[in-house]
């Protein structure tokens, strides 16, 4: 959004605007809550969130059929992929009253800079990098840092194998990521290759792809998905005064198996923010030895004793590699200090 300064009546107006649907939001959940104490809804059931639309959520039941439904009260936010207790009203609605324990969940910061959730129960993460546009091995490292999450793996996978000799340095790196314990697959999607493979690792769970614009994310996964119209989670919300439009995720059934969560802003997931207690995940091979450094707060720069550049020097460490840290570690301090 831009920083251009409203003026007193516009923010006043947005002010009104955002109350009135935070009360017409909260009016709903009230009666979402006074359904449940009646006891006039349908006993439990287990359900998935498939789409979140602000104030209400599509669910579908465990017979594959959606209900939009209101959240009661006093739940967290829900998103897409978390699995609830939900009942049904006569309606044809519902009303969500429990959320299931996560096994993970994806989150980013918002214009506050406080971290939002956006999907939950994500297995995997697949990166799509490619030699054309060339996707630099320092933005993949960058990508392997956001998504180092203890609870989801990540995988690499390489298309456009059909340009390779636009850069063919990239099956090195390769090589060199999968030393490092990653797992990769190499596709085409233009020559049909590798879609297997593809299909064969998101059988199971919840899978979302992410990596940088034109690596071919759309073209792979109109291949998994060839029945579905992908203009993603693109909906707008009358305010009356105002339109406003949000992006939200959405969850779609693999006819292979396995579900992929989707939408434009998780495609791009690890551009958004770097923890810095998540540079070690992304770094496993720099964390085995930062640890026996002669000094406890080496920055593995210019310190005598380092056992980091000792081992970049003996070939332990690529040296690519530590100068990626080093980069990557010089940015997640500045935006931590934009944050605050
Ligand atoms: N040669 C070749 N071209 C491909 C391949 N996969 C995708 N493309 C082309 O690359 C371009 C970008 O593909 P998209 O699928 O739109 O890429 P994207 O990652 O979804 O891009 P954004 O929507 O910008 O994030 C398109 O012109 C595709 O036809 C491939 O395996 N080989
Ligand atoms: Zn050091």
């Amino acid at each position: 959004m831009s920083k251009r300064k409203l003026s007193r009546q516009q923010q006043f107006r947005i002010d009104r605007i955002q109350r009135e649907r935070l009360e017409r939001a909260q009016k709903k959940d009230r009666k979402a809550d006074e359904k449940l104490n009646d006891g006039g809804l349908s006993d439990p059931e287990s359900g998935l969130i498939i789409a979140h639309y602000g104030a209400t959520i599509d669910v579908e039941s465990q017979s594959g059929e959606v209900y939009r439904c209101h959240v009661r009260s006093n739940l967290p936010a829900l998103v897409t992929g978390d699995q609830v207790i939900w009942h049904r009203d006569d309606d044809g609605t519902g009303v969500i009253s429990a959320v299931e324990p996560r096994r993970s969940i994806l989150t980013r910061p918002d214009t506050r800079g406080r971290l939002r959730p956006v999907a939950a129960n994500v297995d995997r993460i697949i990166l799509v990098v490619s030699p054309a546009p060339r996707t630099p091995a320092n933005l993949i490292d960058r990508y392997l840092v956001a998504t180092a999450h203890d609870d989801i793996l990540p995988i690499i996978l390489l298309n456009k194998q059909d340009l390779l000799d636009q850069a063919p340095e990239m099956a090195t790196e390769l090589e060199q990521y999968e030393a490092l314990g990653y797992s990769t697959v190499r596709a085409s999607a233009k020559e049909d290759k590798g879609l297997e493979t593809i299909q064969s690792l998101v059988k199971t769970g919840n899978s979302v792809f992410v990596g940088q614009s034109g690596v071919g994310k759309s073209s792979i996964i109109d291949r998994l998905l060839p029945d579905e119209d992908l203009k993603v989670g693109q909906i707008s919300e009358s305010t009356g005064k105002g339109r406003h439009t949000t992006t939200t995720a959405r969850l779609y059934h693999i006819p292979t198996g396995g579900q992929l969560i989707d939408s434009p802003g998780i495609r791009e997931f690890g551009l958004w923010h770097t923890a810095p207690e998540d540079l070690d995940k992304g770094f496993p091979e720099i964390y085995r030895f930062a640890g026996t450094c002669k000094f406890r707060d080496c920055t593995h720069t210019h310190e005598p004793g380092c056992r980091v550049k000792q081992a970049v020097e003996e070939g332990d460490i690529l040296a690519r590699r530590l100068d990626s840290f080093l980069s990557i570690r010089d940015s997640v301090d500045e935006v931590t200090i934009r944050e605050l």
